[in-house]
């Protein structure tokens, strides 16, 4: 688990690196502009293109200049620099590599505080004017310059972050900033990246390693954490010679309705090739015959035969919720299901919003439950919130209170766990925006749970593979992933983790 640092942690791990490595301030800047050209030559190799380096006054701004004279040593010298200077104070570093700068021909052109500013003519714009030391809105020329920059429909590379957003995650909608096309963000990505209000300021992000102390970040105490593959690997248990289709759980999944079927059999496929032993779809007689077709390996269970079954606890795992509805019968059996002796429960879609009509229900969930909101499911059961940072700061507390996880559902997904801690998915793509994708993760995470994994493992591990499988179909030059093909795709992630 990588963990996502605050900007004043950011200052601790600098701090204590520059004293313990030791590495002088100025060579820690000159360290973070290499590793950011090395990058920005991966993205742009062509030395003739022309470049024009924005820098503030301050250590971004200082990284800028650092960075301009790096580039042309590497022979990019179509290089033009702009200081935005309007009121702040130079770093001490800065002033070194502006000195250092003046020593090699590119030419600096130091911006008035006016908010006439001169067309932009390179094709390349490098925001450096801002960095993790933002303390307030843009306003004034700077702000102006930040539109001017975003106008000129130029492809803009942020140094560290977009100059303008903050860092920490509280993103206000009325926030402005640069718009890059790409970050290179030093050491770890800034929390910020993961919400989605971050769209508005970023469309790729890429970390580089500027030689922090690891030791040390990875020992401080972060509410976020990404996942990593390495967690994905050390998690996942490999199947051994004696296994049996007993050793691996029989998951239940009580979803569908008439016109809803395809829900319940897309989660069903999901259990089936996520790797449980046995998958029972509980769905009305109307969709017998669908799924004995599509599905063989599956077996049926009839809605009204659940009251009779003595031993539901033979089902090692109940996932509940897709394409259901939300008729009395299904809160009938919705009730019976989640109050039977069955202990690892996921909790999705229609179910959701059962539990969102009947209050006494949701506070009734065993704790380790995990439940799978999208954001208006999630805002149905906790109330609407003003922006992504309330609604993962409510997730937490009722993640604590209840003792439950809430997996909250978008480009990154937010696991928040038991302990209060947020852990963020890092797979996934665009392609994946389809109705049933979340059908296919509700029926990973039951299936999962029925293997025997912990509710947090299962959750995790099947957002990572959920992903994963659709960045691979990504790969190979899928833009839209319809999810059976992505359920196809599972076998093969877990091999790829397992093997
Ligand atoms: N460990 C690392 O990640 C390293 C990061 N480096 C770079 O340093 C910046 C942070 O530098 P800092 O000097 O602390 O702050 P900024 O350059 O972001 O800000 C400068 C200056 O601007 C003032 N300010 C803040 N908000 C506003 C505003 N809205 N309008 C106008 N002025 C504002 C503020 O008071 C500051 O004084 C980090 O991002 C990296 O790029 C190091 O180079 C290497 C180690
Ligand atoms: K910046």
């Amino acid at each position: 688990m990588r963990n996502i640092m605050t900007v004043s942690q950011t200052r601790e791990a600098d701090r204590f690196t520059i004293a313990n490595e030791p590495v002088s301030t100025i060579d820690l800047m000159e360290r973070a502009s290499q590793a950011f050209v090395q990058k920005f030559i991966s993205l742009f190799s062509d030395q003739r293109i022309s470049v024009l380096i924005c820098c503030g006054p301050g250590n971004n701004g200082g990284d800028g200049l650092a960075i301009s004279r790096l580039l042309y040593e590497y022979g990019y010298s179509n290089i033009r620099v702009w200081i935005a200077d309007f009121n702040g104070s130079r770093t001490d570093d800065f002033k070194v590599n502006f000195q250092r700068l003046s020593e090699i021909p590119i030419h600096v052109n130091e911006l008035a505080n006016t908010d006439n500013f001169e067309a932009i003519e390179a094709a390349i714009v490098i925001d450096a004017l801002l960095g993790s030391g933002l303390n307030k809105p843009l306003e004034g020329a700077l702000l102006n310059l930040v539109r001017h920059i975003n106008a000129s429909g130029k492809q803009v590379i942020s140094v560290d972050i977009p100059s303008g957003m903050p860092a920490d995650g509280n993103i206000m909608v009325e926030t402005e900033s640069i718009f890059a096309r790409d970050v290179i963000s030093f050491q770890r990505p800034k929390l910020s990246f993961f919400f989605p209000e971050s769209a508005k300021s970023l469309r790729y992000f890429h970390t580089v390693d500027i030689g922090l102390d690891e030791t040390y970040i990875s020992a401080l105490k972060t509410d976020f954490f990404e996942i990593t593959e390495d967690d994905i690997r050390s998690a996942l248990i490999k199947r051994s010679p004696f296994n049996h289709k007993g050793t691996f759980g029989h998951c239940l999944i009580f979803a569908g309705n008439i016109n809803t079927m395809g829900a319940a059999l897309l989660s069903a496929e999901a259990s089936l090739y996520t790797g449980s032993g046995l998958t029972s779809l509980c769905i009305p007689p109307s969709g017998l015959s669908a799924l004995n077709t599509r599905l063989p390996e599956a077996m049926a269970l009839e809605r009204e035969q659940l009251p009779s079954i003595r031993n539901l606890e033979k089902y090692a795992a109940l996932a509940v919720g897709p394409g259901l509805g939300v008729g009395e019968d299904e809160k009938k059996y919705l009730r019976l299901l989640l109050n039977s002796k069955i202990t690892s429960t996921v909790i999705d879609a229609d179910a959701l919003n059962i539990l969102a009509q009947e209050g006494e229900l949701f506070e009734q969930l065993k704790p380790g439950t995990i439940i799978t909101p999208h954001m208006k499911e999630f805002d149905r059961l906790f109330g609407s919130s003003k922006n992504w940072w309330e609604r993962t700061a409510k997730a937490r507390e009722n993640a604590v209170k209840r003792q439950i996880i809430i997996v909250l559902k978008n480009r990154y997904t937010f696991i928040a766990m038991p302990n209060g801690k947020v852990i963020i998915n890092p797979t996934g793509n665009p392609g994946m925006a389809s109705g049933g994708m979340g059908d296919v993760l509700c029926g990973m995470i039951g299936s999962l749970l029925a293997q025997g994994y912990a509710a947090e493992e299962a959750a995790m591990l099947a957002c990572f593979l959920h992903g994963k499988a659709g960045d691979l179909l990504a790969e190979e030059g899928m833009a839209v992933i319809p999810p059976t093909m992505l359920i196809q795709k599972i076998p093969k992630v877990i091999g790829d983790f397992t093997l």
